[in-house]
């Protein structure tokens, strides 16, 4: 394990190289989610998940992920309820992974670390009028992130799977609809919850994040496709492969991570 934290370390994506440390930064994301520290909070609410899969528009690949991009002009997608005060709009999800199966996740519990996180990036559409505005202010976004294991195929994710060799090169964009992202949930309601950051530029401390317990299954071949995709674009005459794209742990600060189950 020690190695391939090591390993991990080494394969750091450019982004990170240079440790990129958010002025002032006490909310940084993500974190290691260190259970003994993890305090359950009976006072926190069921999400409450609502998701339209004719808001779902377009998938494009720019340059650090691979984005599923939703209309967020209504509440047809939103979530609400769990540690959220307000309701928060649905404006696309990406997901993080590595270049092999050991690492990729950008949160890890306990240190255990999953080959791929999934982010359903939200805005609080009751306080903000748009995406752009919410991101600077921290009650803006709320994150809801699942962890990917390698085991079996995952039927609702092929869809997104088949889509993606349109978007092999940055930039490049494809209209992608009729995605219910509820099937990429567990079904289990248990979560961990703190006050963190964006974990790539402009990194500001605006993010509710909510975190499942339980990790999705996705098999080796799909998490394959991901790994197909580049970096880089058409016009670049070196094709780097879209791996590692995860931000480096940041320090808890003065923070408590809350649990919704005992
Ligand atoms: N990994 S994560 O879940 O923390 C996450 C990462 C990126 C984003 C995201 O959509 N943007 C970050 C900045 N970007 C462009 C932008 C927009 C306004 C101002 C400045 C820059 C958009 C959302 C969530
Ligand atoms: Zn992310």
């Amino acid at each position: 394990a020690t190695c391939a934290y090591k390993l991990r370390h080494e394969q750091m994506h450019p982004l990170w190289q240079t440790p990129v440390e958010a002025p002032g930064g006490n909310r940084q994301s993500p974190i290691n989610i260190h259970l003994r520290d993890s305090i359950f909070d009976p006072t926190l609410q069921p999400l409450s998940i609502r998701y339209d899969a004719r808001t779902c528009r377009q998938i494009w690949n720019n340059g650090y992920s691979f984005l599923v991009e939703y209309d967020d002009s209504t509440n047809k997608s939103r979530i609400c309820g769990g540690p959220l005060v307000d309701h928060y709009r649905l404006s696309q999800f990406h997901f993080h992974w590595g270049e092999n199966n050991l690492w990729g996740s950008e949160h890890t519990v306990d240190s255990k670390v999953y080959p791929a996180e999934l982010h359903l990036v939200h805005w609080n559409a009751a306080k903000y009028t748009k995406f752009e505005e919410a991101i600077m202010e921290n009650n803006g976004l709320a994150v809801l992130a699942v962890f990917l294991k390698v085991g079996k195929r995952h039927e609702g994710l092929q869809k997104l799977v088949d889509a993606l060799p349109a978007v092999r090169h940055k930039d490049s964009v494809v209209e992608f609809t009729n995605f219910d992202p509820t099937c990429m949930l567990p079904t289990c309601p248990d979560y961990w919850t703190y006050e963190g950051s964006l974990t790539t530029p402009p990194l500001t401390e605006s993010v509710s994040w909510i975190i499942k317990k339980r990790p999705i299954e996705v098999s080796h071949d799909q998490l394959a496709v991901f790994r197909s995709l580049l970096f880089t674009s058409a016009d670049e005459q070196e094709q780097k492969s879209m791996v590692n794209n995860f931000r480096p742990q940041q320090p808890l600060m003065n923070r408590t991570v809350r649990s919704s189950f005992s």
